[in-house]
């Protein structure tokens, strides 16, 4: 985030300065913008730098304790610079929040700089590899930089304390969130598509009930229950990582649109990637955990992999922007988006389905068998109709309150449905496109169409209220989806273990006994046991200074 700070908001003359030296790790810098008071409300950020026009220099101040810059990861021990978010004053004015390089330690001992306090704000969530992560906070005394370690790409300060805008426009800042969201959504792929393949392969060994006279007994993947929990897991983690090369392209896109100061699409992507972030980091978070107890009792283990994966990613909620809030910043550029549709104002982007706005609030789905279900023209056509008429029906009635903004607090929990419905639709459409490419091997293009199908259909059957309210559908359509859902998890089922083979992780970057390639997963759980530290003695420490004195007390009680 230091990188793409200085990159988005930093004049080309401060990134040839600073950027070859974060490179080479000559200088080690973090983001330093949430604080203890305020992360979400950037706005709300109290830390001051003053300009001081006597020395050209800013002086950066923390005025209040909640002003204490608090959770910048790499903050606490390692780093020596940070990108500081700070209110602007000058010649007496506060400018609002604004980028600032600021030196924190010495480059020859690493102490703290003078006026700088810092140090880590303790442990977090789990016992997970996040710990290591030095989370920071950090305060300013009257700390002074030079005029040019603010940010200048936007605006600048002159030498006589004159605040200027450049021609630059402000949604420049979009670029780099674009940047660093589609990496989380990428991740999220990533993330997902472990904790599945632990749980599928696992399932494929796991063998409960079932046996009569002696026979097998049933591998818990054959379990339509196991299928239906876990199946839908299978399909977001490939859904997922197709949106998420499908984001990257749109960040490339977006980047030569600036280079030649295009910027109409600009706003459309920083809802699409802000929607995105909050939507596949949020599923991933819940299907770790779902994975972890689709592993029975095993999953509890820390050997399964699946703790661990929990602990670390489910913060992804709430860096980067929570996720509620994300998705009220979608919602509102959806609101935006449809009171432009009366002007004949052309959505772009992935908004564009909104054009059709006569259509879609009246069009009535065709599907009348639960095979009809499988043609991707319907499915798409739901779920725009869906994401529309939500995003319709708030505006209807954030219209009907006193005031806008009134309107919009009123109607928030329906917003950011609204906004959730519109994302979804963005991640169906943008399977629905992968699987019409030429996808080269042997029937890979058909697996991927089941997965396509079984990711709409299930997202259909968990919202079919929002499907079912609108009137985008009729009951008797949303049993039939759910019907060719139960027949697309058999279709799934004998290609399941191939399906997450083709992820391709070593054991070693699974790092679970369960999901172990070569299934042998009970000589490996039992060995795992045995390396716990507790197993070091046989009988444990802490037995003659607690359990004996107890277990001898009982004894002469049991003989009296
Ligand atoms: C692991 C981790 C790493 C981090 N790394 C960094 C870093 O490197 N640099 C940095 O500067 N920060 C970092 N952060 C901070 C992070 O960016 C903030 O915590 C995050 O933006 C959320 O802000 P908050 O903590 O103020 O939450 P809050 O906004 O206080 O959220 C509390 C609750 O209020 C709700 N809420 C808030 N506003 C609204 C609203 N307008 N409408 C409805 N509901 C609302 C939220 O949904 C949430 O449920 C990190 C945080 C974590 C957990």
């Amino acid at each position: 985030m230091f990188v793409p700070a200085i990159k988005g908001q930093g004049t080309e003359e401060q990134q040839k300065k600073w950027l070859p030296l974060a490179y080479k790790f000559q200088i080690i810098g973090c983001y330093a913008q949430t604080e203890l008071g305020h992360g979400s409300n950037v706005q709300g950020l109290e830390t001051t730098a003053t300009f001081d026009p006597m020395t050209d220099e800013f002086v950066i101040h923390s005025p209040t304790l909640t002003s204490s810059k608090w959770w910048p990861g790499g903050l606490g021990k390692a780093s020596t610079h940070a990108v500081v978010y700070a209110r602007l004053i000058t010649e007496g004015k506060d400018y609002g929040i604004h980028g600032f390089i600021v030196q924190l330690r010495s480059l020859e001992d690493h102490s703290p700089l003078p006026g700088v306090t810092l140090g880590d704000i303790g442990g977090k969530f789990g016992s997970g590899a996040y710990n290591s992560m030095d989370n920071g906070v950090l305060r300013f005394d009257h700390v002074r930089i030079p005029r040019d370690q603010m940010l200048m790409r936007l605006s600048q300060v002159t030498r006589e304390g004159k605040y200027v805008q450049s021609d630059v426009p402000k949604q420049l800042l979009y670029g780099t969130m674009v940047y660093v969201r589609q990496s989380i959504v990428a991740d999220a792929s990533k993330a997902l598509s472990r904790a599945v393949c632990i749980a599928v392969r696992y399932s494929a060994i796991r063998k409960q009930f079932g046996s009569q006279d002696g026979g097998p007994e049933t591998q818990v993947l054959n379990y339509r229950t196991q299928q239906s929990r876990l199946f839908p897991l299978l399909a977001s983690a490939y859904a997922f990582r197709f949106v998420g090369d499908w984001l990257n392209w749109l960040y490339t896109d977006v980047t030569q649109k600036l280079e030649v100061k295009d910027y109409s699409t600009l706003q459309e992507a920083h809802a699409c990637t802000a929607g995105l972030k909050a939507v596949t980091t949020s599923a991933t978070a819940d299907a770790i955990e779902e994975c972890r107890k689709l592993c029975g009792g095993h999953g509890y283990l820390n050997s399964s992999g699946l703790p661990e994966l929990f602990a670390v990613y489910v913060p992804a909620c709430t860096y980067e922007g929570d996720n509620v809030v994300l998705l009220l910043q979608v919602a509102r550029i959806l609101m935006k988006t449809v009171s432009q549709l009366t002007s004949g104002k052309q959505p772009v982007g992935t908004m564009a389905y909104m054009g059709k706005v006569q259509h879609l609030m009246q069009s009535k789905c065709a599907v009348k068998t639960a095979e009809d279900w499988l043609n991707p023209a319907f499915i798409q056509e739901a779920f725009e109709a869906r994401a529309l008429r939500m995003a319709v029906n708030c505006a209807q009635n954030i219209g009907q309150a006193s005031n806008q903004e009134e309107g919009f607090y009123e109607r928030s929990p329906d917003l950011l449905e609204a906004a959730v419905a519109h994302i979804q639709l963005i991640i169906v459409t943008k399977f629905i496109e992968k699987v019409h490419q030429d996808i080269p091997g042997h029937g890979v293009k058909e697996q991927l169409q089941n997965l396509c199908n079984v990711y709409a259909l299930y997202t259909l059957h968990k919202h079919l209220g929002d499907f079912l309210a609108t009137g985008s559908l009729t009951p008797k359509q949303g049993a039939l989806a759910n019907e060719q859902l139960g027949k697309l998890y058999a279709q799934v089922r004998p290609n399941a273990v191939a399906l997450v083979d083709a992820f391709n992780y070593t054991d070693h970057y699974l790092g679970s006994v369960l999901g172990r390639y070569d299934g042998n997963v009970y000589p490996a759980l039992y060995e795992e046991a045995w390396k716990d530290p507790l197993n070091e003695t046989v009988v444990p420490e802490g037995y003659h200074e607690y359990l004996r004195p107890l277990l001898k007390q009982q004894l002469k009680l049991s003989r009296l």
